[in-house]
């Protein structure tokens, strides 16, 4: 696609940045996959399922959108580990054009009222997406909440709808491009994230531990890869390494005769097969790390380091 070709409006074109905001659990990666029309961001169930501040860029003939999904912002700092995805998430709030706060339109928490204050104080225009109204059986409700929102921090746009089933995203989509600044691209076209292949590898594989897992144990562990190599048959080898804190986490996620960590496995393998357009060999290994989600020193050798 020649973006500047295919241009027939005579708009300027138009590139920025839209921080997604948002306390866990709200659906901001299923906001932002639904908008790309791709998996870039991991997305699960359970809440704190993004970790990193993760680029999505979507491009059209008219604007690129450089979508910053954030880990949703918490109160709880008790680990490193939450200490880091809330400054992840916060320090993307500085320097982006357009803040895109996301609400699940069923629930309104404590860490929603934090979100709300931090935007609230905040420069740049704002967006509100009340999400999951899909779910909503009284959609008269929805009034009342989004008044009690927008009474303590003005919006300039308000968006009911749902990112799982698309509701609303065209038209969200369009005014986030209309609050962008006039600019050309800054990223080629075709590029969809800023991350490299091994890190949506490692996500990849995080998801489907946390998917697969029960309560506790995806908090306690991350994914190193170590190996990423193509052979001269173009078929790419991946040796991922998954790290828990104790010995009986490691059992649980091998699962009886290797059965969960094969089902994780090949699960993985398939989405990467799909997203690398290759055949991928994917070798998995578990290991016992005490204690890396507190010691600040272990994040940053897992590649928890840029902020
Ligand atoms: N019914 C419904 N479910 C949704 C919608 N959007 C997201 N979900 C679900 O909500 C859950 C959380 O979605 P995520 O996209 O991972 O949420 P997140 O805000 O990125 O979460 P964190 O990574 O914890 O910050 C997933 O199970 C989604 O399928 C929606 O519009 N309707």
């Amino acid at each position: 696609m020649n973006h500047s070709s295919e241009n027939h409006t005579e708009q300027p074109f138009r590139c920025g940045y839209v921080a997604v905001l948002g306390r866990p659990n709200v659906g901001k990666s299923t906001l932002m996959n639904h908008i790309l029309g791709q998996k870039v961001s991991i997305t699960s169930r359970k809440p704190q399922t993004t970790r990193h501040r993760v680029l999505g860029i979507y491009t059209d003939n008219e604007a690129q959108i450089l979508f910053v999904d954030t880990p949703g912002i918490h109160s709880k700092e008790e680990r490193s580990i939450n200490r880091y995805m809330n400054r992840a998430a916060t320090s993307s709030m500085t320097d982006v054009d357009v803040l895109l706060f996301v609400v699940d339109g069923t629930q309104w928490t404590d860490d929603d009222e934090l979100v709300l204050n931090k935007v609230s104080q905040a420069k740049g225009k704002k967006v509100l997406f009340v999400n999951k109204v899909d779910k909503l059986t009284d959609k008269e409700e929805l009034l009342p909440h989004i008044a009690q929102i927008t009474e303590k921090c003005h919006f300039d746009a308000v968006f009911p709808g749902s990112a799982l089933k698309g509701q609303n995203l065209e038209q969200l989509t369009a005014t986030l491009k209309s609050y962008l600044p006039e600019g050309d691209l800054f990223y080629p076209e075709d590029y969809i994230t800023d991350r490299s292949e091994r890190f949506m590898a490692a996500e990849l594989i995080r998801e489907k531990l946390m998917r697969s897992l029960g309560e506790e144990i995806p908090y306690s562990s991350t994914v190193e890869i170590e190996q990423f190599k193509f052979n001269d048959k173009g078929v790419l080898t991946i040796s991922g390494l998954i790290l828990v804190e104790r010995p009986g986490q490691k059992a649980i996620i091998i699962g009886k005769k290797g059965q969960r960590l094969k089902q994780i496995g090949r699960d993985a393998r398939l989405e990467m097969e799909e997203l690398f357009d290759c055949k991928v060999f994917l070798e998995l290994w578990v290991k016992v790390k005490d204690g890396w989600a507190d010691d600040e020193r272990a994040l940053k050798s897992l590649g928890y380091n840029d902020y």
